[in-house]
């Protein structure tokens, strides 16, 4: 199937954000103290448990039914040779995602998520999925950004159009009872975008943050290098200050659009489960415009991309998984849903020694 996407509900844009219920978290730890176990002992499992149970209000939260939505979308930058893939393959991916045949595809059908692509600037066209897994949404804002090296990626009309598609991405998700927000992303080039922003919104240089995308070679990275400073040189120039303008200059309509699907998954008070380096970068922007977006977001893995570690770091995060991927897709988050399934069946259906007659030690 695939149909527009109906950015119907904007006013989630600077809506408040649902406050952390600290009450419910206290008592959320007050029962992992009583559960046979040293207290502890399941280390990060109770610290997931008592995270979400603030953010749900729950002190034994219910299951998790996770979305995942992916944004895919083209780079102009993609011509100045940064990708060690051709600009073709985000769209055949599209296909490939809604096949079935993708890893995200079949990571969502393993942990039972739902997944939906939202095109929201593929360059090349690609024929409507038959029997696909999930709904594509086609909504493309434009045929992919401009080249960030030389102009700004989008105009503003352009990546608030995106970002609100990511906002009615999250709203429609979160109105057919998701209680988690996983975002992927498909984009032939955007580990370049999201490095210069990454540089953009942190003290890092481009050294620190370029790595190898797709795997291309150590000669052509030195060449990445060079386009995201001239980016960045480019769009201070141009006068680039706020998060909002650093969006506009060097991200992307995917970039742009998870941004905007973090903000109102933020503000309806939904946790986001971050993926690799392009999420993440995505989450940055959305921190830096709107601060309590962070108290939201838990990160599932930490990338071979090079600069994920500090991007990470620069949110005060701490990644559950470090596997060596490199895939986006939403793959990682995936990945770590059964941990934070776990945490929560843990902490829901676990025994109190008291229950099962078990001497309490010392505390
Ligand atoms: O998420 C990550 O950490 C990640 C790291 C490297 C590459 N990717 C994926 O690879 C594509 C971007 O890589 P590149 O080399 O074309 O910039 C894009 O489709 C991403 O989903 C994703
Ligand atoms: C094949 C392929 C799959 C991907 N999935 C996310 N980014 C990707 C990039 C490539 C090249």
């Amino acid at each position: 199937m695939s149909e527009p996407l109906k950015s119907s509900n904007l006013t989630y844009w600077n809506k408040a954000m649902k406050a952390i219920a600290n009450d419910i978290a206290l008592s959320a730890q007050a029962r992992q103290s009583q559960l046979t176990k040293p207290l502890g002992s399941l280390g990060r499992l109770e610290d997931i448990a008592i995270w979400f149970a603030g953010r749900t209000g729950q002190i034994t939260p219910k299951r998790l039914q996770a979305a995942i939505c992916i944004f895919a979308a083209d780079h102009g930058v993609a011509v100045e040779g940064v990708s060690a893939f051709p600009a073709e393959v985000t769209a055949q991916m599209v296909v490939n995602f809604m096949n079935g045949g993708a890893a995200i595809s079949v990571l969502a059908r393993e942990n039972q998520a739902t997944l939906n692509v939202i095109d929201v600037g593929v360059k090349n066209d690609y024929p409507n999925p038959i029997n696909s897994q999930g709904k594509l949404f086609r909504s493309p804002v434009c045929a992919g950004t401009a080249n960030l090296r030389i102009t700004a990626a989008m105009t503003e009309a352009q990546y608030q159009k995106a970002w609100q598609i990511g906002v009615a991405s999250a709203v429609h998700a979160i109105e057919s009872g998701k209680n988690l927000l996983i975002g992927g992303e498909m984009g032939i080039a955007n580990t370049t975008a999201a490095a210069a922003l990454i540089c953009a919104l942190t003290d890092h240089a481009a050294d620190e943050i370029v790595g190898l995308g797709t795997g291309i070679e150590l000669s052509a990275r030195q060449h990445k290098i060079q386009v995201v400073n001239d980016a960045l040189a480019r769009a201070t120039a141009a006068g680039a200050h706020s998060p909002l303008d650093w969006l506009r200059e060097v991200g992307g309509l995917e970039i742009a659009a998870l941004a905007g699907y973090y903000t109102a998954a933020a503000e309806a008070g939904v946790p986001i489960l971050l993926d690799g380096f392009i999420t993440t970068a995505a989450a940055l922007v959305a921190v830096k415009a709107k601060p309590e977006v962070a108290d939201w977001l838990l990160a599932s893995h930490v990338s071979q991309e090079q600069g994920h570690r500090a991007a990470l770091a620069a949110l005060n995060l701490t990644p559950l998984l470090d596997l060596g991927l490199r895939l986006g897709e939403g793959s990682g988050a995936a990945l770590a849903l059964p941990i934070l399934q776990s945490a929560l069946t843990l902490h829901r259906e676990m025994a109190t020694f008291a229950e099962a007659g078990v001497a309490a030690g010392a505390m």
